[in-house]
């Protein structure tokens, strides 16, 4: 006879089911992973794994010469590993970051303490500073990348508790840290941040900070303070960087953003009158900041790789995936549409 325990455990280890959408069971099964850890434990026997070495992720160059995240089945890597002289529990520490469409969950996990090129050779790939993976993963992996680097990087300054000062332990999951002592309970953070782009009907206004590689420019952003609403942040950060004030503020949509630690971008387009445009630009923060007309902004858009030294200058946007980027398609757009409307 079945023992009932037996079946409840298997159905709730099991795949998502199939009563509900596929993203519905897809949300519901990431949720129980995060819940029950002999589910995570058996669902990251048949899951991927995204490997990272101290912070940077594996990419493969395909055949016709794009790039793909290093993904690993996890029911191979536990040998790989092994054999280069990886602990027994290293796979264990695979974080949960989501779940493919073929109902798969996919985890990450850092390797650096193994050796980077044995590594490369046995999975046939290459780690890569994530800025520059932005630039070479054009499909929509890049914010699962983003994502899982953050995590990383947040288990690993998160080991110990900040009221107590002992080790916290992590869930199977990876989605929380508790302190054994305080039972503080640590969830992973994001630090929220406005991003802007301004315009005065005409042109829109970027900026760009000295730190910026040369000839980037973005739209300006700025980190929330304590209490303050999107609205407020948005109108502190540009009368701060450039001296205007904004008139209309309208969202556009959001993103979460790994640089420099974890930021939850906060999209929004804002007008100004055109009679107050004139600039007074913080050099402190920003090294420059410049009305764009369309035409600009489209030659600029045009500049798909960033140049190289020796390059004549040349005005570049940030990278498809970054949410300054969609602001400025958006805008441009939007002018396009009402220049065919006269
Ligand atoms: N995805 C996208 O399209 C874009 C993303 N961004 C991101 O937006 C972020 C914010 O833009 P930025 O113009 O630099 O912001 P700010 O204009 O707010 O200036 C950054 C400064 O704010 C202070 N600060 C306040 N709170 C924080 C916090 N929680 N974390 C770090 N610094 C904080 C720091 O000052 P101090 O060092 O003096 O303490 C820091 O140097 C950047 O990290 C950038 O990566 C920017 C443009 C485009
Ligand atoms: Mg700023």
């Amino acid at each position: 006879m079945l023992n009932p325990l037996r079946v409840l455990v298997s159905v709730r280890t099991g795949p998502p089911s199939r009563c509900c959408s596929s993203f519905v069971s897809r949300m519901r099964f990431i949720s129980r992973l995060k819940e029950d850890d002999e589910a995570c434990a058996a669902a990251l026997q048949n899951g991927s794994v995204l490997l990272f070495h101290k912070l940077e992720p594996l990419l493969h160059r395909t055949k016709t010469g794009t790039f793909r995240p290093g993904s690993q089945p996890s029911s191979g890597l536990q040998s790989v590993l092994e054999r280069l002289g990886a602990d027994r529990s290293l796979l264990m520490e695979s974080v949960l970051i989501g779940c493919s469409e073929q109902n798969q969950a996919q985890f990450c996990l850092d390797v650096g303490g193994l050796d980077r090129v044995a590594i490369e050779d046995v999975c046939r790939g290459k780690f890569v500073d994530l800025r520059k993976s932005f630039f070479l993963l054009t499909g929509p992996e890049a914010p699962l990348v983003a994502k899982a680097q953050a995590l990383l990087r947040w288990h690993q300054t998160h080991g110990f508790c900040s009221a107590t000062g002992q080790p916290t332990q992590r869930n199977r999951a990876g989605s929380q840290r508790v302190c054994g002592s305080s039972g503080i309970v640590y969830y992973p953070q994001m630090s929220p941040v406005v991003i802007v782009l301004v315009s005065d009907g005409k042109r829109c206004l970027l900026g760009r900070q000295s730190s910026f590689p040369p000839g980037l420019y973005s739209a300006l952003a700025g980190f929330c303070d304590m209490g303050e609403t999107v609205e407020e942040t948005l109108s502190r950060e540009v009368a701060e960087e450039v001296g205007l004030e904004v008139e209309g503020v309208s969202y556009s949509s959001s993103q979460h953003w790994p640089f420099p630690h974890s930021s939850f971008m906060i999209g929004c387009h804002a007008s100004i009158s055109p009679a107050h445009t004139e600039l007074t630009v913080d050099r402190s923060e920003l090294e420059d900041a410049r009305w764009f007309t369309l035409e600009e902004i489209s030659s600029a858009l045009q500049v798909k790789t960033p140049p190289r030294r020796g390059d004549p200058p040349v005005t570049w946007l940030p990278p498809s995936h970054a949410l300054a980027h969609r602001l400025i398609t958006e805008w441009v757009e939007l002018q396009r549409s009402g220049e065919a409307g006269k």
